[in-house]
C-alpha cells in the first residue's frame, strides 16, 4: 500500500510460495484489478450505499516508479505480512482516494490540526439462525469470539480480544462504546488510528507490552480537550478516550442521507441474534437495552449485506457441491453463471433475485453461492471514520456534522477492502468453520456432547481437504 497526499495505490500481491506461478502479464493484472473495481462499483456500492464506497480505478504505472516505491515500502512491511510479495512486474495498480483524509471538507484547509481517521474492521455482526446449523454453540456465541480462541492457540495473536462485533452492531450506545473500548485495548487487525494520514495507533504484538493508551491520549488531547484544561494527565486520558469513543459511535450511527429523520427508521434484529454469550457485557444490559440500528447508517448497510449469508456455511456447502458437480460436467457454464465475474448488473441481479426456496436448480445454488461470497466481503471489510474539528460557522458540504461533543467535528465515513472473495475460498470457509467451533467447544466445554457429534460428522465427511497452512483437515459436506 503506497500513500501520496491524496491518493493511495494498491498493488496485487502473490503468496511467496507460489509467486512464480502466479505472476500475471500486464493485461491479466489490469483485468484482475478492473474486476475488483467492477465488483466494488456494480455489486458492493448498490448494496452498501453510494455514499460510503470509493471504487477507485485501475491504472498502469511506469515500471521504474513501481520498483522504487516497492523498495521504499518493503522495509516497513511487518514480518507477518511478508508471506506475500508485491507485484512489481505488471506495472498495474488500483488507485483510490486516501480515505484517511476527509473527502471534501471546506473547514480542513483552514483547520491547523491534521484530520484523525479511525479504521475499524468490524467482522461478522450477527448470530446465524439457519436451520442447517448442526452445532448449537453457533447460535449462542459469535464467530469472532470463538475465532479468538483458535487464533490464540495458533499463535496469530498473543492476547485475547474482548471485542464482540454483536455489541458494535447492536445500535445500543452503551454496548457500542464498550465494543470500541475493547478494540482500543486490544486492536489486533480490527482497529487503527491515523493522524494526518500517518498511523499513530495499531496492534502491538508484544505479549508483555500492553497498548500505550496514555501516549494515544496525548495525541488526541488537542482534539478533545480545550487547551487550558486543568485536568491531570491521568484524568485527561480518560476524558479524551471517552470523547473519542462517543465521536466514533455517533459517526457509525449517522444516517448520511437524511440526518434528521434517520433516528425514526430503525432496523430491528430478532432478539436471539443480537447477543453473544461470550460478550463481557452485563446480562441485564444485553436483555433490556435497545437493539436496533438507524436504517441506512454504515453499520446497518454492512450488517444487511453480511446477512445475505442466511444458510450459514453448513447450509451452503451442499449447494457449493451442486455447483462444483455441474461445472465438472459442463465447464463452459462457468462463464454463463458468472462464477468469476464479470461483476456487472446481471451478477447483482443473481445476488438480489435469488429464489427464497431451493427448487433443485443450478440457478438457485449459484445464486446462494454468489450471495455467500458477497456476504463474505461484507464480513471482511473495514470502516474508515475520518474526523476533523471545525469552527462554529463552518459549512458542512458533503460531510455530516455530528453533535454530541465540544469542540464540534465534521466527519466522513467510508468502507474499504471490498475485493471479491474467490469462489474457491468457500471450501476453505467450511474447513475453518469446523476447526473454529471444534476448538472452541474443546476449550470451553471439554465434556460437551456436541463434540461427539462433531467427530461423527467428521467421520462421515465426503472430502479430505488441505488447509491454507498446509495442514490436512476434514471438509464436512452433507449429502445433497
Ligand atoms: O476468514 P477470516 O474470518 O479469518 O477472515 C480473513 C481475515 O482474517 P481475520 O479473521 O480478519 O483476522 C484475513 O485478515 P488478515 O489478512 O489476517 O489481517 C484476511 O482479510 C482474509 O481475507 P483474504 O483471504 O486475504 O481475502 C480473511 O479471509 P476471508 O474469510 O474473508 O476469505
Ligand atoms: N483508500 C485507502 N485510503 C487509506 N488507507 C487505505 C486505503 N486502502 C487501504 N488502506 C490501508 O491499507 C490497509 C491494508 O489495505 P488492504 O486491506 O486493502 O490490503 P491488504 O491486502 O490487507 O494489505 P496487507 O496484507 O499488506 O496489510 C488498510 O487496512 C488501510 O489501513
Amino acid at each position: 500500500m503506497f500513500y501520496t497526499h491524496a491518493r493511495v495505490l494498491r498493488l496485487l500481491k502473490y503468496s511467496t510460495e507460489d509467486a512464480e506461478n502466479s505472476h500475471k502479464t500486464t493485461e491479466q493484472a489490469f483485468r484482475h484489478i478492473q474486476n475488483i473495481v467492477d465488483y466494488s462499483q456494480n455489486v458492493m456500492k448498490p448494496l452498501l450505499g453510494e455514499k460510503f464506497i470509493h471504487n477507485g480505478e485501475a491504472v498502469k504505472l511506469p515500471l521504474d516508479f513501481v520498483r522504487q516505491l516497492s523498495l521504499k515500502v518493503q522495509q516497513e512491511r511487518p514480518e507477518s505480512r511478508c508471506d506475500k510479495v508485491m507485484d512489481t512486474l505488471s506495472g498495474c495498480a488500483l488507485c483510490l482516494p486516501n480515505l484517511t483524509q476527509l473527502s471534501s471538507c471546506c473547514c480542513c484547509s483552514r483547520e491547523h490540526r491534521p484530520p484523525l481517521c479511525i479504521e475499524i474492521k468490524p467482522k461478522c455482526g450477527f448470530l446465524p439462525a439457519s436451520r442447517h446449523i448442526t452445532k448449537d454453540i453457533k447460535r449462542k456465541v459469535c464467530r469472532f469470539c470463538m475465532h479468538q480462541h483458535f487464533k490464540l492457540a495458533n499463535g496469530k495473536w498473543k492476547r485475547l480480544s474482548h471485542y464482540c462485533p454483536l455489541d458494535l452492531f447492536s445500535g445500543n450506545k452503551q454496548r457500542m462504546s464498550l465494543a470500541i473500548k475493547h478494540l482500543i485495548e486490544e486492536p489486533q487487525n480490527n482497529f487503527n488510528i491515523f493522524k494526518g494520514g500517518e498511523c499513530i495507533y495499531t496492534c502491538n504484538d508484544d505479549a508483555d507490552v500492553l497498548q500505550d493508551l496514555d501516549e494515544l491520549a496525548q495525541h488526541l488531547r488537542p482534539y478533545f480537550l480545550p487547551s487550558g484544561s486543568l485536568l491531570s494527565r491521568q484524568q485527561s486520558s480518560k476524558v479524551v478516550l471517552n470523547e473519542l469513543i462517543q465521536v466514533i459511535v455517533s459517526a457509525l450511527l449517522s444516517t448520511w442521507d437524511c440526518p434528521r429523520s434517520g433516528q425514526l427508521r430503525k432496523t430491528h434484529l430478532s432478539e436471539g441474534r443480537v447477543t453473544c454469550e461470550a460478550s463481557l457485557l452485563h446480562r441485564d444490559l444485553l436483555r433490556n437495552g435497545n437493539h436496533c440500528l438507524p436504517k441506512d447508517c454504515v453499520l446497518d448497510k454492512i450488517l444487511s449485506t453480511q446477512m445475505l449469508d442466511n444458510l450459514d456455511i453448513e447450509g451452503l456447502s451442499p449447494l457449493f457441491k451442486r455447483v462444483e458437480q455441474h461445472l465438472q460436467m459442463f465447464p463452459k457454464e462457468r462463464c454463463r453463471l458468472q462464477m468469476d465475474g464479470p461483476y456487472n448488473a446481471s451478477f447483482l441481479e443473481k445476488v438480489q433475485n435469488c429464489p427464497a426456496e431451493d427448487d433443485g436448480s443450478i440457478e438457485y445454488a449459484v445464486g446462494k453461492v454468489h450471495q455467500y461470497r458477497v456476504a463474505m466481503t461484507a464480513k471482511d471489510c473495514s470502516i474508515m471514520v475520518a474526523i476533523a474539528t471545525c469552527g462554529e460557522d463552518d459549512g458542512l458540504d458533503q460531510s455530516l456534522e455530528i453533535q454530541p461533543t465540544k469542540p464540534r467535528f465534521t466527519c466522513s465515513v467510508s468502507i474499504l477492502d471490498l475485493d471479491p472473495k474467490p469462489y474457491e475460498s468457500i471450501s476453505h470457509q467450511s474447513r475453518l468453520d469446523y476447526k473454529i467451533v471444534n476448538h472452541y467447544l474443546r476449550r470451553t466445554q471439554p465434556n460437551n456432547q456436541e463434540l461427539d457429534n462433531l467427530e461423527e460428522l467428521a467421520n462421515q465427511s465426503l472430502f479430505l481437504g488441505r488447509d491454507r497452512d498446509g495442514e490436512d483437515c476434514t471438509l464436512v459436506f452433507h449429502p445433497v
